[in-house]
């Protein structure tokens, strides 16, 4: 399986945000994108999870032990938010999302009991997530990739609100990820703990209308 992107730009409003992006990555491999504040690498991570369309240019998924005919539906989207109802138990959110995404061909995700005691939440599964601490809810929201099997994982600011034992904790789960044959693309300012990752760095046109370019 290879993740290959070539010429991707995007526009928000008038404004051309990134353009030219290319990069490849193999099963195994993570991307980690980097740039300062409004470089574009939360636009990049939507372009790629089918949210915003690109200006210009593709990324596909080749060779995939599977029939996902985009991009978008192989892979697994974490963004700032963490996609959960308040009201809900960490157990109900996680057995929605579960029973609402299925797996794909190639994998199996893993009981709802198992991402939670993954993620270091077993004792609280039965409290609303509204309920939880804001590093609580980003554990959960990870969990959230386990329960539901994506080859392609897209991560924003993965590990923002975690603690120094949840970044560990993250760690080893995108680790295991890759060791199943899996990809990984994380927008990042901080260190992940991983090793041998390829590095996109963003620069950013603020400011630059469409026209000129
Ligand atoms: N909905 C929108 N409409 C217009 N412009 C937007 C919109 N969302 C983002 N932008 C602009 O796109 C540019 C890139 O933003 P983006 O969020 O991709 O950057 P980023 O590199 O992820 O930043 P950060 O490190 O702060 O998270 C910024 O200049 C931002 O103002």
């Amino acid at each position: 399986m290879r993740l290959v992107a070539e010429g991707l730009s995007a526009t928000r409003g008038e404004d051309l945000i990134f353009r030219d992006i290319a990069f490849e990555i193999a099963g195994g491999e993570a991307l980690v994108v980097k740039g300062p504040n409004g470089s574009g690498k939360s636009t990049l991570l939507r372009v790629l999870a089918g949210l915003l369309p690109a200006r210009s240019g593709s990324a596909k998924l080749l060779a995939a032990p599977h029939a996902a005919e985009r991009l978008s539906e192989a892979a697994h989207y974490l963004g700032h938010r963490n996609a959960m109802k308040r009201e809900l138990t960490v157990e109900e959110n996680l057995s929605f999302w579960k029973t609402f995404l299925g797996d794909m061909a190639g994998g199996a995700g893993v009981p709802v009991e198992e991402a939670v005691e993954a993620v270091g939440l077993g004792g609280i599964a039965h409290l609303p997530f509204g309920y939880l601490s804001a590093g609580q809810q980003r554990r959960m929201a990870m969990a959230k990739l386990l329960v539901a099997w994506r080859p392609v994982w897209i991560l924003d600011e993965p590990t923002a609100a975690l603690d120094a034992a949840a970044e560990d904790m993250f760690a080893g789960l995108v680790t295991a990820h890759l060791a199943r044959g899996g990809i990984a693309i994380a927008a990042t300012h901080q260190p992940l703990g991983l090793e041998g990752v390829q590095e996109l760095r963003m620069t950013g046109f603020a400011g630059v209308a469409e026209e000129v370019w």
